[in-house]
Parts: structure tokens; sequence; C-alpha cells
């Protein structure tokens, strides 16, 4: 039947359909559960990325994120974000801000980041020698997604560090100047004023900007600049770079910090340029100079605080962006945390302190700068391993400085009579003297003016004390050139013995062989000449040698931390200095006093306009871009120096020594003489006659030894029987010392009335020292010599004879015997003079020496064989004309003028040309 398989069949068919729909719409229902699971799984981690990049509290303080987390379906995800958040923060939280606060403290000390009502007020009293704060308070931060929000001071590093830049929007820029007045308020409030001087340019005003700092102007600590003239500030901030780097930092340290490290002492101000914008960036060659100013102000105390002007800036720089009033972010604190800054103190408030600020630096300025202001809180606290540097005076109450090193060796100082050279050199020995112990600098000083102005440094009657620092002092030395020579002898033998021990180091410089031998005594050494162009007085061999020398010096001694300093009232008319570029372009530091000529450059007349007291000190070789001109205090009343030198004698180590006095009035004393004194019988070589001082910065002897070999007899000629006997005196006795009584024999011959006495005084000498010593007179020496003589050609014609002990003949006015000797006996071989001829030739190989006075040089070759001289191997020459010597030595020219109490001293087995000598003071002394 058809219909009903029909019927079937349709049932059939809705049933499949049926369970088609049931599949399809379980199909389906099972699709939007996985769906819905889908979609929230999807939200929440939509809501967590949201969560994550916004942080948590962010999330939650927006309207709409918050909505959406507080809804319950997403809780997971807060509740997880939370107890990340707790985790990430565990280490900060209730720590973190402690260890920011302390760490502020610390760094920050006293005004720099205690609140305003501490210390506004009252003037900074810190010098810049102690370490300058780290940092500077000017806020509080609290980081944005901490949990808990605790605020944590913020300072920012600046002075020396970083400049600072401050970004504002336009309601945020009246903060920024709150900011500004803040900072410089605790920079002043640390230093005492006048370390710190600000300048201000604002491009939208003249005046306005800062009110609260306006007193500061009164006292020249604030400038305001014109607002068109951005570019002279520029130039001025860039000119005052420069300057630092040639005058000031010019012993290798990189920055005006370290330079205060390592020697102690702030000698120049900061400068603050604060720069006001108005958001638009500076013209490209505004902008150029900007930044050099940043990339090398900050080693030069050059600090940059810029506000709304764009730049980009290759050096430490800390960023305040203020976004809305006093809030914003800093890079000190970065992109997560908020800044807020302190409130700037009340604006009377911050007028009473500046105007106070103001008057203590105009006090101080105007406070005559004394002597005191020129000596250092600590007492020899500076190295000298880079160089020395000391203020030697004042201006504007800033100290003016003074530095020997690499850059600037040497020192010319230029005056006339009476203005005030002396008092200059005694600042800058004082200021020097302060910083630097004995062992870090040592002085030589030679004053060659008529007077003792340098007196003051070696032990008085009055006042025993003496500057620790001084190895030499010369004074009335006027008439003596060659301690001129004896100082630049010495110089250039301690230059190579610093080259040498350098060159054992493998280094080249004094800087470094003190690195490589720390525990080596290397000080730096200063010499001072004064009147130094006595030296250069008259042309002849001292002027040469002196310039030789003094080339040598000035040249090497750069290196080997030897300095010179040269003062002179006329130095246009030294053409020894002039004509010589090579000594003059080494000294590259110029001091010049009022009306001092040619000490600066040609083209720089600034010393003639300059006040009485005053000094251009200048360390680019005189130019007129190097001029700074100091007041000096006075350094020469009483209670200024000699009183520091009392002080810095106290403190000297026991076992340093006296400086040795060169004192051109004084007579050395014979019993006082080391090389005296350290003659002994039984020494080793020959023996060794002492004539007297010669001029070398050890006070040796004049040592003449006598071997036994030909020529070994001493001459004393001229016709002062004072300064003859005195050799002859010192030779013998000082013989005496050296042999033990009976080993040798001691004969004198006093041939004038006029010698008797210093005769018998030696004989008395000679035998209080246990030695035989016979005084002949004129018929005793004629058989004396006879029998000499005869002994004499004995001796030499008999092979291996015993040798005998030294016989030693002193002969006071040898030549008053010629006309005796010169008669023949009756009998006699030979004429007494020919027995002296023979003594003086053959004796001193068989140990027979005369040390013989004679009143002239024709008077001693009348007694010499013919157109000999050989037996005549020392002399001492004193009233003499140079070219009467000539043919006892060796024929060279000799110019020497006699002077008094000097003689010429000349030893031809040692010397290449002759020295002065000065005979000993060997009367009325117990020997
Ligand atoms: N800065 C100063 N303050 C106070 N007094 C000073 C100062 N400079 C110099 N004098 C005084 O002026 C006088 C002359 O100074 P000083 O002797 O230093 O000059 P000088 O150039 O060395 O002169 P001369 O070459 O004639 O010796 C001295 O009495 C000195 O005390």
């Amino acid at each position: 039947m058809p219909s009903e398989r029909r019927t079937e069949r349709r049932r059939r068919i809705e049933a499949a359909f049926a369970e088609f729909r049931r599949a399809v719409a379980s199909a389906l229902s099972a699709a939007a559960t996985e769906r819905a699971r889908a979609a929230l799984a999807h939200a929440r981690a939509v809501v967590e990325l949201w969560v994550r990049q916004d942080g948590v509290d962010r999330a939650l303080a927006s309207r709409e994120l918050g909505a959406v987390l507080r809804n319950p379906v997403l809780a997971p995800v807060l509740r997880e974000a939370l107890a990340e958040r707790e985790e990430i923060f565990a280490e900060w939280t209730g720590r973190g801000p402690a260890e920011i606060a302390e760490l502020v403290a610390a760094s920050a000390p006293g005004a720099a980041s205690l609140p305003w009502e501490r210390w506004l007020g009252t003037p900074g009293r810190h010098d810049g020698a102690a370490p300058v704060p780290e940092l500077w308070r000017v806020g509080v931060a609290a980081v944005d997604r901490a949990p808990v929000r605790e605020e944590f001071p913020l300072a920012v590093p600046f002075l020396d560090v970083a400049h600072l830049h401050v970004s504002t929007t336009y309601e945020s820029r009246a903060a920024a100047e709150g900011l500004v007045e803040s900072l410089l308020l605790r920079v002043l409030g640390h230093f005492q004023p006048g370390m710190v001087q600000i300048h201000v340019w604002d491009v939208g005003q003249l005046t306005g900007a800062l009110p609260g700092l306006y007193p500061l102007t009164r006292a020249g600590l604030l400038t305001m600049h014109d607002p068109t003239q951005l570019h002279v500030l520029l130039d001025e901030l860039a000119e005052h770079i420069r300057r630092i780097h040639t005058s000031v930092l010019v012993e290798g340290h990189a920055s005006l910090r370290e330079l205060a490290a390592a020697t102690g002492q702030r000698t120049e101000p900061w400068r603050v340029a604060v720069l006001f914008g108005h958001r638009e960036r500076l013209k490209d060659e505004l902008h150029q100079k900007l930044q050099r100013i940043a990339r090398n102000g900050l080693d030069c105390g050059v600090h940059l605080v810029i506000v709304d002007i764009p730049i980009t800036v290759n050096s430490p720089v800390e960023t305040i962006d203020l976004v809305s009033g006093p809030i914003g972010r800093s890079t000190m604190t970065g992109a997560h945390a908020t800044v807020r800054l302190d409130p700037p103190p009340p604006r009377q408030a911050a007028l009473r302190a500046s105007a106070v600020i103001a008057e203590e630096a105009v006090r101080r300025r105007s406070r005559v700068c004394s002597f005191e202001d020129l000596l250092p809180a600590r007492t020899w606290s500076c190295r000298s391993t880079t160089g020395l540097q000391a203020p030697v005076g004042y201006h504007d109450g800033q100290p003016v400085s003074l530095t020997l090193g690499d850059a600037s060796p040497h020192v010319l100082v230029g005056g006339p009579s009476g203005s005030g050279k002396t008092n200059f050199l005694y600042a800058m020995l004082g200021s020097l003297a302060a910083r630097y112990s004995p062992d870090e600098l040592e002085l030589y000083l030679l004053d060659f003016k008529e007077g003792v102005s340098f007196a003051q440094f070696t032990r008085g009657r009055k006042d025993p004390s003496w500057l620790p620092h001084a190895r030499l002092v010369g004074v009335n030395v006027n008439t003596d050139r060659e301690f001129g020579l004896a100082l630049l002898r010495f110089l250039t033998e301690e230059m190579r013995r610093r080259a040498d021990a350098a060159k054992r180091h493998e280094v080249t410089k004094l800087e470094e062989l003190r690195a490589e031998d720390p525990d080596g005594r290397w000080p730096r050494i200063v010499a001072v000449i004064d009147e130094f162009q006595y030296l250069f007085s008259e042309r002849d061999a001292v002027t040469n040698q002196a310039v030789a020398l003094l080339e040598d010096v000035a040249r090497r001694g750069r290196s080997q931390g030897i300095h010179l300093v040269l003062s002179s009232q006329d130095v246009s008319s030294i053409e020894a200095f002039w004509g010589k570029p090579a000594i003059f372009e080494q000294f590259i530091l110029r001091v010049a006093l009022p009306k001092a000529r040619r000490v600066l450059a040609d083209t720089n007349d600034v010393a003639m306009e300059l006040p009485r007291r005053h000094a251009v000190v200048n360390h680019e070789s005189g130019v007129r871009l190097g001029n700074r001109i100091a007041r000096i205090p006075d350094a020469t009343s009483r209670g200024t120096f000699d009183a520091l030198q009392v002080r810095l004698w106290e403190m000297r180590s026991p076992a340093l020594e006296e400086p040795r006095l060169f004192d051109g009035s004084q007579i050395p004393r014979l019993t006082e003489v080391r090389d005296f004194l350290a003659l002994a019988p039984g020494g080793e070589g020959p023996p060794v006659a002492l004539l007297g001082q010669v001029i070398d910065v050890a006070g040796s002897a004049a040592k003449v030894s006598l071997p036994r070999g030909p020529g070994r007899n001493i001459a004393v000629l001229g016709s002062s029987a004072r300064d003859a006997g005195s050799v002859l005196a010192a030779a013998t006795v000082s013989l005496g010392r050296q042999h033990a009584p009976g080993e040798a024999t001691f004969t004198i011959a006093c041939l004038i009335d006029e010698a008797g006495a210093a005769g018998e005084q030696l004989q008395r000498d000679l035998k209080e020292m246990g030695h035989e010593a016979d005084l002949l007179d004129l018929d005793r020496l004629r058989d004396l010599l006879a029998d000499k003589a005869e002994r004499i050609t004995a001796r030499l014609s008999t092979s291996g004879a015993e040798r005998e002990p030294p016989h030693f003949l002193v002969v006071y006015a040898a030549d008053a015997a010629q006309a005796v000797l010169e008669r023949k006996e009756p009998g006699a071989p030979r004429s007494g003079v020919d027995n002296l001829r023979h003594v003086l030739r053959h004796g001193p190989e068989l140990g027979v020496h005369t040390i013989g006075w004679w009143r002239g040089v024709a008077r001693l070759r009348a007694m010499l064989p013919l157109g000999s001289t050989d037996e005549v191997g020392a002399w001492v020459a004193f009233d003499v004309h140079g070219q009467e010597l000539a043919s006892l030595a060796a024929g060279q020219v000799i110019t020497w003028s006699p002077r008094a109490r000097r003689g010429l001293f000349f030893d031809r087995f040692e010397h290449a040309r002759p020295e002065v000598l000065i005979p000993f003071d060997v009367l009325e002394e117990a020997r």
C-alpha cells in the first residue's frame, strides 16, 4: 500500500530531520558554551594585558577599567595582579624610601638638603676644599605603582657633576622658577659668599626671574644679562673655561674637582648660568655655543640650569619635566615615579637671606686681605706631585693663585725699586710653605740685593727660627756672582740626579718618578734669585756660564720639578735674558708689579696703571688675555711671615738640618767646616791641604791633594798678609790634623816681621796638636834648604831608599829671601835659590812639599827655574789681576778683578779654570 509506505517514509524523514535538528541544536549549544568560555578567557587576558600595561593602581584608578576590574568575573585577574605587585615591591616597600632618605641625608649635608628653616639666612661656611655635596634636594618623589604610596626625598647631582634641564608647561613655569631659586639658595647657603656666582639670562625679560636672589646683584654675585645678548654671556663662559684650562688645570688635572682633591684647596668659584627660554630652539650658532659650554663647563666649574630651551647635550644633565604645577618627572627617579617639588622658601625669607649673603660678600671683599688669608686651613696638607699652587693675593675677595708646574714652570717677577717685589716673594713663599711640607717643597733663596732681605729665613740672633723648607739662603752676595753660579750648578746636578733616577725607573718626569718610587723623597724645588740681573752684570766668563746654566735649568727643570723664580727691578735691560729666547720662553708665568717694564708682553701695559700693593699675575707669557690682577697682602711686617715661620719651624722634623747660609759678608771658620772636621790621621789616600772655602751649595773646602809627585807645592800670591796667612795656616793645620804626632815634620819660616805673629800662632797650633814644628828665620831657612837639597839629591840617586815621613815646609813671604838666597856661599855647590828650586822641583816626589807665600807673581817666578811654573801645581791669588796669572794657568785667559777677602784658586791637576776662594777665619781659634 503505497500510502502507508509514504506515511512511513515521511515519518522516517521527519524523525531523521528531528534527529538532525536535535543534533544541530545540541551542536549549537555546545558551541555557544565554548564560545562563552573563550570569551571570558579572552576578556581576562585583555584585562590582564591592560593591567600589566598601565599598572594595577592606574587601572583601578581609571573609571572604565576600574569598573571592569571590579566585575567579580575578573576577580582572579585583579587578585593575581595585586599579589604579583606586592611581591615585586616587597624589596622596596618600607625599605626603599627610607634608604633613599638616608642616602640623600648623607650625600646632601646641611643646606644641601635640610628644610630651609634650618639654614636660610646664615651665609655658608664651606670654602670648596672639603668634598662638595653630591646631591641637592629639590622635592619628593613617589613610585607610581607601589602598593603603598611612600614619598622619598628627591635630590639631584649638580655642582661639578651635572647640569640641570627643566621643562615646563605653561602652568608649571612658576614652579620651575621656584625650583631654580630654591636650588640656588641651597648652593649659596652651603658655600662661603663669593664661591658661587650666578648669571641669569631670561629670553622674555631683563629682570623678573629669580626675584628672591636680587640682593645678590649688589655684591656682584648675581648678574642679570640682557635678553638680546645671550651670545655675550656664552662667550664670557667659554672664555672662562679656556682660562681655567690654560692657567689653572695645567698640571694634568682633568677638572677643578680633581685639582681640589689633589691639592686640598679650591681656588676658583663656581659659575652657575641660569637660562630661561620659551620652549623654542636657540639659533644654531647659540645652540652650538651652549652645547660646547655644557660639554666643557663641568670640569671648569661652569654649570648650566636650562629652563625651557630644547637642547641635546653630550654631557651629564639631570632633567626635570614639570607637567602640572610642581608635579612632574625627573631623570633621577625615572618614568615610574612622580616628582613633587618642595615649595620655595617665602619670598621675604629668600630676599633677607640673599641680602645677608651679599653683605657678607661685600664685607669679605672690602676687607683688606691679610697675609693670614693666604694661609690654608690645614698646614702642609697639599701634595706637589703635579705642581705647586698657592694664592698670592686677592681680587674682589677671591684668591688669585700662582701655579708652578709643567705648563708654567718658571716665574719672572719685575717691578722698579720699592714696588713690592720682596713683599711679593714673601707672600708667595709663605703661601707655598704653609701648604707644602718640607718633603714636598724645598727652597733655595738667593738675594743679590744690597742688604739682607732673605736673612729672615735663617736663624737670627733674636729669632732662632728658620724656614724649614729653605735648604740654602744667600745674603750679601752682590759682590760674588759665583754664588749664583753655585746655585745654578747645584740645580743642574740635581736635575741630572733626578733624570738618572727617572731613567732607572724607566720614566721621564718627576711626576712619574714619584709614582714609581713612592717611598723616595722627591720634593719640588723652587729656586728664587732676587735681583738676578747681577748675574749678568759683566761681559765675562761668569755671565757666560750663568747664561748656559740658566738655559739648561730653565729648559730641563720643568720635567724634573725644578722651578726658577727670577726677580729684578729692571728686567728690560737684561740682554742675556731677552737675547736668549730659549731662556725667557720658559718663563711663562710673569708677575708684574706697578710700573714694571717688559715683564709682560710689549702690548700689555696694564702694569703701568696698577695701584700700589697690587700685581699682575699672568700665566700666559704676559699676553693681555692672561692678566689677573691681585692685591698682595703685607707679608713683610712683623707678625706676618715671621709668625708663620715660627709656627712651621716648630712643626719641622727634628732630623731636618738648618739651611746652608751663603753670607758674602761672613768669613767661614775653619773649625766649623765639615771638610775640616772630617779630617783625621790615617785617612786613605794622600794628605789634603784645605786652603779656604769654594763657593758651592755644600760649602766645600778648596782642597789640594799632596801625593808624592812633581809639582805638588802650593803658592799663595798677593800682598795681603792676612789673607795669605789664612791660607797658609789653614793648609798647615789641616795637614797637621791628618797626621799623628811624629808622622810628619813641619817647618815654618817667617821672613818678614808682619807675618811673625801668624807664624808663631801656627807653630803653637801645630804643637798643640802634638807635632814638632820649627820656626826658622832666614839664615836657618837657607841652611835647611841646603840640607834638604842635598838629601834630596842623595835620595834621588839611591834606588830603594827608605821612604821618609812627609815634610811640610811653610814659608811666609818667601820672596823676601831672594836677595839673601841668591848669594852663593863660598864653597857651596849651589846658591840658596838653587836649593829652593831643587826642593820645589824634586821635593814633592819624596814627600817634601812647600807651601809658600810670595807677594806677587813676578816675585814667585823669579825664584822658579827660568821659564818654568811646573813646580807650582796649585795656587791661590789674592790682589793679583787676571792677566798676570795666565802663565800659572797653562796660558788660559783669566778674567779676575781682585775683591776684598776673595782669592782665586787653581789646581792644575784638578781644575779646568780657576775658582773663587773665601779664606777661612783661622785666627783666635783654639784648634
Ligand atoms: N702689598 C704690600 N702691602 C703692604 N706693604 C707693602 C706691600 N708691598 C710692599 N710693601 C712695603 O713697601 C716697601 C717696599 O716694598 P719691597 O721692599 O717689597 O719692594 P721692592 O720692590 O723689593 O724694593 P727694592 O727692590 O727697593 O727692595 C716695604 O716697606 C714693604 O713693606
